[in-house]
């Protein structure tokens, strides 16, 4: 089942176009990373979905229904990139605050039980105004979990957070997803979507540029190969080098090819070699990181 559905969502802010027929699925119980450079819509798209701002054109569904039911609202948490609670209430009071907005009874064990899963049982009677930027950003997580969402949209959820921070989120993610909570996630830190996400979208300029798993995105990509082989005679290095992109290093007695080709290639290229009578050691990928793949396909989709 899919938990979300865009179908040519559409956001024009007068000239600008944010959002431009964006169309994505994102499957139920996934943790759906996306992506793009600032500027790009995604905050938009997000505020879309939970009816903060009104599409200019296209539709979509959430949970199975239309997105812009009231019943559909109540199933759905979020977490605003710049979010301020009211300085002075105490960490608890904003929980409950919260849970009365939403009109879902809570009971003092499941407003601990969150306070424990955002780490945050220790400050509980603090203010917001005594909170760092970082305790505020979790007080923001357990305020989007405070309904018992299906559904669960974070807009930068981890950005003020420090290491430990960011790893105990993403672990809560983890045990939510375990749960079965869908989780959109809208993050900069491309290091934390590549760890949590089952499957990415990039988009840029309000465009979608991409759709799948990451494994998929990265296997379209051109890899570097280190392929360690026996030196070769002078007139096969020659034929080697004018027909594949190569350059090689000496290690002791083995000589280090190293090759850029797509995943597709490899096979032919090491056939050749062994045609050449070359000894074959060891044949390895250097793995593309998210990063690289990322920035590739944002120029890519900007000639
Ligand atoms: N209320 C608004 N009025 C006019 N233009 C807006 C408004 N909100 C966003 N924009 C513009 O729409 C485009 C998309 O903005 P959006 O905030 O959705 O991008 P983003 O991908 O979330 O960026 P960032 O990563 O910097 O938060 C930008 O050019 C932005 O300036």
């Amino acid at each position: 089942m899919k938990a979300i559905q865009t179908l040519g969502l559409t956001k024009r802010y007068g000239s600008r176009l944010a959002c431009d027929q964006i169309h994505l699925s994102v499957t139920a119980g996934e943790i759906f990373g996306l992506l793009g450079p600032n500027g790009a819509g995604k905050s938009t798209l997000v505020k879309m979905l939970v009816g903060l701002v009104r599409p200019t054109a296209g539709t979509a569904r959430l949970l199975g229904q239309p997105f812009q039911h009231v019943a559909v609202r109540r199933e759905i948490g979020y977490l605003p990139e710049l979010f301020r609670y009211q300085a002075w209430l105490t960490v608890r009071e904003v929980l409950y605050f919260h849970a009365d907005l939403l009109k879902k009874p809570v009971t003092p064990d499941i407003i601990d039980q969150l306070l424990a899963q955002t780490g945050l049982t220790g400050r509980a009677a603090d203010r917001v105004k005594s909170l760092s930027k970082g305790l505020q950003q979790r007080l923001g997580l357990a305020v989007a979990l405070i309904g018992r969402p299906r559904l669960i949209f974070l807009d930068e959820p981890t950005s003020a957070l420090d290491p430990v921070g960011r790893y105990e989120v993403g672990e809560l993610l983890k045990s939510l997803r375990s749960a079965g909570v869908t989780i959109f996630l809208n993050s900069h830190l491309l290091s934390d979507v590549e760890k949590l996400s089952d499957s990415v979208a990039l988009i840029d300029q309000g465009r979608v540029l991409f759709q799948g798993s990451l494994h998929d995105a990265m296997a379209g990509e051109v890899t570097r190969y280190r392929v360690h082989i026996a030196p070769l005679p002078p007139p096969v290095w020659e034929t080697l080098t004018a027909r594949y992109p190569v350059t090689k290093e000496s290690l002791g007695s083995e000589w280090v090819i190293t090759v850029n080709m797509p995943r597709r290639q490899m096979p032919e290229f090491l056939s050749w070699l062994m045609e050449q009578g070359a000894a074959i050691y060891e044949a390895s990928a250097t793995h593309t990181s998210l990063e690289e793949w990322f920035l590739h396909r944002l120029k890519r989709g900007n000639p």
